[in-house]
Formats: C-alpha cells, sequence, structure tokens
C-alpha cells in the first residue's frame, strides 16, 4: 500500500520569481491524483520538490513522519528510495539497450545477483508490456515504448509513490489510451500513490480519484475528480473544457473585465471556444477501469462497483429523457 504526502503552505521561488504560493494538500495513499495547470505554472517544479530535488521556501511536505524539506542528503536519500518517477522522454542511457536501462537502479542501489535482477526487470517488462524488446536501444524504439521502458525502470525498486511527469507528451491519442489503461492497472497491482502531471483533459478526467489544478501562482483547487469535473469554479471549468473563453489567457494574464465579458457571453450560451458548449457533463464520464484479468485490490473493487451503479443510472437517465418521458425502448 502506497504512503500519504502531506503538503502545508509550500511556497516556492527562484529569485523574485515566485511559481506558487501556500499550496497545500494531501495525495491519498494508493489513490490516483492529477495535477494540472497552464504551461508554466510550476508542475514539474512540485513534482521535483516532492523529491527533495528542489527546497522550497516555505512549507512542509510529509512523507512517512518526515519532512522531506527538512532533511539532510543522507536521509533524503531513504526517502528518495520510497519514489519511482517515469520523466517526460523515458530519461533513458541511449546508449543501453532497455534490459540494462532497467536494471540500472538495481545495480546502482541494491546488492541483488544477476539472477535476481533478471528476474525483476522481466517481472517489470512484462508488467508494460516489453517483453522481447530487452536488447533494443532506446533509439530503436517508438515514443510510446520509451514512455514504457521508462515506467518500468520506475517499477524496480518496488516504490510506494510514482510520479508520472507529463506521460501524454509526444504521444498519440491512441498510445495516450493505452497508457491511461497502464496506469490504472498499475496501480490496481500494485497499490502505489500515483502523482501525474498533464495537459491531457481526457486522462485527468477518466484516470484519477483527485485531481489539483495550479494557475497564477496558486493551487486552485484540489479534491475528488467528481468535484472538480462538476466544479464552477471559472479557472477550472476553463481548463477542463479546453476553452478560450475565462481567466487563463495565451499569456496567462487577462484583463478582468475582459474575463468578466467571456464568462457571461458564456453564460449566454454564446461560445465560441473550440471544444464544447455550456455544461462540460464532465462528472458523467466513466472512470478508466482496471483490464479485465488484472486481479482488483478492494479499493478498485469499490470504484468498480460505484461505475457500474453510475451507469446504471446514466442509462435509466437516457431511457426516461430529460423531461421525464421515455425514449428508446
Ligand atoms: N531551476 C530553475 N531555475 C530557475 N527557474 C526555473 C527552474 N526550474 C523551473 N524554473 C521556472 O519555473 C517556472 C515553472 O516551470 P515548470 O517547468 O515547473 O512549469 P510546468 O508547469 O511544468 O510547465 P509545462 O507544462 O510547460 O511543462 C518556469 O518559469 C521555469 O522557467
Amino acid at each position: 500500500m502506497g504512503v500519504e504526502i502531506c503538503v502545508e503552505g509550500l511556497t516556492k521561488s527562484f529569485g523574485r520569481q515566485v511559481i506558487w504560493q501556500d499550496v497545500s494538500l494531501t495525495l491519498p495513499a494508493g489513490e490516483i491524483s492529477v495535477m494540472l495547470g497552464p504551461s508554466g505554472t510550476g508542475k514539474s517544479v512540485f513534482l521535483k520538490t516532492l523529491v527533495g530535488l528542489l527546497k522550497p521556501d516555505r512549507g512542509s511536505i510529509t512523507i512517512a513522519g518526515k519532512d522531506v524539506t527538512r532533511l539532510r542528503e543522507h536521509d533524503l536519500y531513504e526517502v528518495r528510495k520510497l519514489f519511482g518517477v517515469l520523466f517526460q522522454d523515458g530519461a533513458l542511457f541511449g546508449s543501453m539497450d532497455l534490459y540494462d536501462n532497467i536494471a540500472f537502479p538495481l545495480r546502482e542501489h541494491t546488492r541483488k545477483s544477476e539472477s535476481e535482477i533478471k528476474r525483476i526487470v522481466l517481472e517489470k517488462m512484462d508488467m508494460v508490456g516489453l517483453i522481447g524488446a530487452e536488447e533494443k536501444l532506446p533509439g530503436e524504439i517508438s515514443g510510446g515504448m520509451r514512455k514504457r521502458a521508462g515506467l518500468a525502470r520506475a517499477l524496480v525498486l518496488d516504490p510506494e509513490i510514482i510520479l508520472f511527469d507529463e506521460p501524454d507528451s509526444g504521444l498519440d491519442p491512441v498510445r495516450v489510451a493505452y497508457l491511461n489503461q497502464l496506469i490504472v492497472d498499475l496501480n490496481a497491482q500494485i497499490d502505489a500513490t500515483f502523482l501525474i502531471v498533464t495537459h491531457d483533459i481526457a486522462s485527468a478526467r477518466q484516470v484519477p480519484d483527485n485531481i489539483g489544478l495550479l494557475f497564477r501562482r496558486e493551487l486552485v483547487m484540489f479534491g475528488p475528480r467528481e468535484d472538480l469535473l462538476t466544479s464552477e469554479e471559472p479557472v477550472v471549468r476553463q481548463f477542463l473544457n479546453g476553452r478560450m473563453q475565462g481567466p487563463i489567457g495565451m499569456a496567462e494574464e487577462k484583463d478582468a473585465a475582459q474575463v468578466k465579458q467571456e464568462l457571461a457571453e458564456l453564460h449566454a450560451g454564446n461560445h465560441r471556444g473550440p471544444k464544447g458548449g455550456k455544461g462540460s457533463g464532465g462528472g458523467k464520464i466513466p472512470r478508466l477501469l482496471p483490464s479485465p484479468g488484472i486481479a482488483r485490490s478492494p479499493r478498485w473493487e469499490e470504484i468498480a462497483e460505484n461505475e457500474e451503479k453510475m451507469q446504471r443510472l446514466r442509462k435509466l437517465r437516457v431511457a426516461v429523457g430529460p423531461d421525464g418521458g421515455v425514449t428508446g425502448a
């Protein structure tokens, strides 16, 4: 079972540039959380701060009873062992084949025998669907395979927490769908705490238990997926609907009067944005469940039961129709 991460009052700046301030949230143990936010809002900085690669100005990050922000290098090293990180490009060594790339953390951080290493590497390669690609070099495989190899490498030390830095970047929608399914399947199997930084709204709608949104140096919201997907908060609605109208602009900042006018237009149904109109219906998006055949923890059993109930309700609503009249059938 993964561990909880409790962040309180976290602030980070570089020189005079405040990246975000007073961020407080709890990533529940074993759950999947997604952090959204426009480019440059400091999502990657947030991940690096969690693993202790960057020091915040203020605040605390409590993991397994220890405040990461106050640890000395040796203790930090111990806490980092709890983490697996999937970097954007997989961060593989170009000159090593996939087997050696994935074995690297085991050879570097443990005293396991080569036969034990082989067992673990092949097990993780199997989990991410890469069996048979052991001898491939990173340059010889697709972006999606590189991500999966990076994921296998993040798994070899059996982490309690996995951080995903834009796992979908550079992948086509079909590969993103496969990767999302893999993330859900892995969570069902290993029950670690997952934090995914992404821009991909479709993934954010289907995959996590919780969603957070960083904007203008603040954590605008963090909470259960349904709460964010049905939120009326203008920044959250704009981001989740991929609209131009709203507080988020090209250069992030918009004139308050313009935002007010755009939101008024939107409420009046006069929407010019690229996706969707009034009301996203986001709360009704079904949640991605583990693939058939993947053993489900009690947590996932409960999620699946709730999803089935929701689906029955949705079908009922479609059959009855919005005005109460029975349709179809
Ligand atoms: N080591 C650093 N020194 C100084 N500034 C930095 C450093 N790392 C990041 N920044 C700045 O912090 C800000 C946030 O960067 P970050 O990469 O975390 O954003 P992001 O939300 O992950 O963006 P994207 O979605 O485009 O990847 C940027 O302005 C960046 O230039």
